[in-house]
């Protein structure tokens, strides 16, 4: 046996439960935890993940899968994306984004004008990467059986046009979910061609997933930055980075706790990805009055006001409720 192999053995101890009977377990609000076996949190074993792998995610909160996503589909991802941008297709709820820097600026139907595109569910072809089973398979070894897709993105990082706005600033994804446990969700990132240091890759740092969530605002950068873009109030910048360097259908898969962020784009392309976030159907909706995530809330409402032209009536659980979209199993809670 290895090494790794033996240590999550001790790990695990006698108490390797199956998904379902985990997956139920924090939904009473508390980690799952138990006299012998604190340690093995983050996953369950489905028969996918290797010891090291189980390991390497519950030390570092992140796992990357080489060329888990085909060529052709991700052709087909870009296709769709180019036909939304050129807008040849209207979907519905879908939000477009422009890059800081050129969002005073005429808006040309081009894919040069579109730095991200978010919540897709409701487009065919770009939902399909949601469900994609090879996808699904390793989802389900942090998420349990039930799934929802509940975020959706496709991320055209543009070059940067000076002012460094291309960046997006270290975060974790869980300040903007109003939905728990932390540890029953995942977000599935796939480049969709070489992502490097040059053209912006993801940046990490390992292990932050073990911590709390942090205080989240706008960083003071000079040259602008794009709505939304929050980033953790002092990180220690001391912290080893890991700069995730990918292949077209590579995927990694982090931890909604786990501090990232991606860098410049130093290069003429548009860097592309597409990502969706997961959770446990057997997630519950918290409310975040009186917590650091006050300040994303107070946004998210005034643009969902906008969007849905509901009023004041839209609660933040109503526009993740609206989203999310069950694709595997049973959709039990959220
Ligand atoms: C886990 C995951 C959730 C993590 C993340 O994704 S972090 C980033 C989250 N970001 C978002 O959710 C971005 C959401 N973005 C949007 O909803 C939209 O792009 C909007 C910012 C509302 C703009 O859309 P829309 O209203 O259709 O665009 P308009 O061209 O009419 O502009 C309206 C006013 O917004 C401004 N604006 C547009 N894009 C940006 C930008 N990138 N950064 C800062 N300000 C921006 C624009 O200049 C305009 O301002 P005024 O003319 O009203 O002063
Ligand atoms: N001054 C800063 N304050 C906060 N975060 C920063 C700052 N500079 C960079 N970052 C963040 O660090 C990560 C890496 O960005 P950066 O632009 O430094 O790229 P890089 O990959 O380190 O490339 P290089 O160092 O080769 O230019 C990004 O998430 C970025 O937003
Ligand atoms: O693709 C990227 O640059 C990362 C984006 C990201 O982390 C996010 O939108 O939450
Ligand atoms: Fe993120
Ligand atoms: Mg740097």
């Amino acid at each position: 046996m290895s090494r790794a192999a033996e240590r999550l053995k001790l790990l695990i101890h006698h108490l390797d439960r199956p998904p379902a009977a985990l997956s139920a377990a924090p939904t009473s609000g508390q980690t799952f935890t138990h006299s012998h076996s604190h340690q093995l949190r983050y996953t369950f074993d489905t028969g996918l993940l290797t010891p090291e792998q189980r390991l390497s995610y519950e030390e570092n909160g992140f796992i990357l899968i080489k060329n888990l996503v085909s060529e052709n589909d991700i052709d087909k991802f870009r296709q769709e994306f180019e036909r939304i941008c050129r807008q040849e297709v209207k979907v519905p709820g879908l939000v477009v984004m422009r890059d800081v820097a050129i969002s005073k600026s005429e808006f040309i139907p081009d894919q040069k004008a579109v730095s991200k595109i978010q919540d897709f569910q409701e487009d065919p072809e770009l939902f399909q990467y949601c469900t994609l089973p090879q996808i699904l398979k390793y989802v389900e070894c942090f998420t349990g059986p039930n799934i929802m897709a509940m975020h959706t993105m496709l991320i055209n990082k543009p070059p940067d046009a000076g002012k460094k706005t291309s960046r997006h600033p270290m975060h974790q994804d869980l300040h903007y979910f109003s939905f728990r446990p932390a540890d029953r969700i995942v977000c599935a990132w796939t480049a969709m061609e070489k992502v490097s240091r040059q053209n912006g890759c993801l940046v990490v740092l390992p292990g932050t997933h073990t911590g709390t969530l942090q205080e989240h605002d706008y960083p003071e950068w000079e040259g602008g930055v794009n709505k939304m873009y929050h980033g953790v109030r002092g990180y220690n910048p001391q912290h080893p980075r890991v700069h995730l360097e990918m292949e077209k259908g590579d995927t990694v898969f982090f931890h909604p706790l786990l501090i990232h962020g991606s860098g410049m784009n130093q290069t003429q392309g548009f860097r592309k990805a597409i990502s969706c976030h997961y959770a446990s159907a057997d997630c519950y909706y918290i409310d975040v009055k009186g917590t650091t995530q006050e300040n994303i809330e107070k946004e998210v409402k005034e643009i969902a006001n906008k969007k849905y032209a509901m009023g004041d009536q839209i609660t933040l659980k109503d526009t993740w409720a609206l989203r999310g979209r069950l694709v595997q199993g049973v959709r039990t809670s959220l």
